[in-house]
């Protein structure tokens, strides 16, 4: 058997990335996949053709994470289209890179809004939804190393990392008794839209290499075998915990 056979599954931001990554993932490992999406309907629609050519049943539902509103629309569509909810990917994220002194307002509170409380506002209502379906679940929130490292130019967005990471843990607490289980993976770097334009920098690009015991950058698709494990019911017994994927980055001081 397949290890999310007849499983629902929902991951925000799901038609790029580390998100599309999961997805499919999830998929070819038997689950039926919802992904909220936030503006690009082509990019969603090619990732539900993917699911369904895993033989699985898609959904693209569209949405801004920073909008609690949202996360309960989500579900909804979700459990109209599948019948119920059974894990939570927590994967939406932006990463607007930029100097601290000069940090603008705006994006300081967006970058808030879209990975912390976003996250938030996602795992809350995924969690209500199976407290009502009464047999548990299980939570993924995409954290990061930098939820334990800093960033010279992340200092808006390592806190929501960190805030993820911590969410977590009080979740997995809170929702113990219900038997929902809340874990995070702490990627490390992993090429992805997100940090295109950083990774330009091929000076800045060997540098990180370089750290990586493994000796390469992630890809996105390293993400989907530790996501579908904490998914499924081989990590019955883990709660609370937070998975580096970072190709031995975090442990390689000198
Ligand atoms: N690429 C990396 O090195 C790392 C990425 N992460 C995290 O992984 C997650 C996924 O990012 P990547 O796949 O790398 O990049 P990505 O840019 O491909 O994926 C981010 C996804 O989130 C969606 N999104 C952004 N704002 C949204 C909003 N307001 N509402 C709904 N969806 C929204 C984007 O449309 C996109 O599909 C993010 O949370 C990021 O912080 C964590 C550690 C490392
Ligand atoms: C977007 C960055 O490249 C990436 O985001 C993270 O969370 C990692 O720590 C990297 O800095």
């Amino acid at each position: 058997m397949k290890l999310l056979q007849g499983k629902t599954v929902l991951v925000t931001g799901g038609s790029t990335g580390i998100g599309r990554a999961a997805a499919i993932g999830a998929a070819k490992a038997g689950a039926d996949v919802a992904i909220n999406y936030r503006s690009s309907s082509a990019e969603a629609e090619s990732c539900i053709a993917e699911i369904e050519a895993a033989g699985q049943r898609g959904l693209a539902v569209q949405g801004d994470v920073a909008d609690p509103a949202v996360a309960g629309e989500f579900i909804a569509k979700a459990v109209e289209g599948f019948g119920k909810v059974d894990v939570m990917v927590s994967n939406a994220g932006i990463c607007p890179f930029h100097s601290f002194l000069d940090m603008p307002v705006e994006t300081v509170q967006r970058t808030m809004n879209v990975n912390l409380l976003g996250g938030y506002f996602m795992c809350q209502a995924a969690a209500r939804q199976m407290v009502e379906q009464g047999h548990g679940g299980a939570i993924v929130a995409v954290s990061s190393i930098s939820a334990l490292v800093g960033g010279e130019y992340q200092t808006h967005y390592t806190p929501t990392k960190a805030g993820l990471h911590s969410l977590m843990q009080s979740a997995a607490i809170a929702l113990g008794k219900h038997n929902i289980r809340c874990n995070s993976v702490l990627p490390g770097t992993i090429l992805t839209e997100i940090n295109k334009d950083d990774l330009a920098d091929m000076e800045k690009r060997a540098r990180m290499e370089a750290r990586i015991p493994l000796g390469r950058l992630g890809a996105a698709e390293d993400l989907a075998g530790p996501i579908v494990f904490l998914a499924s019911d081989m990590a019955s017994y883990v709660t609370g915990a937070a998975l580096l994927v970072d190709g031995g980055a975090f442990v390689n001081l000198q």
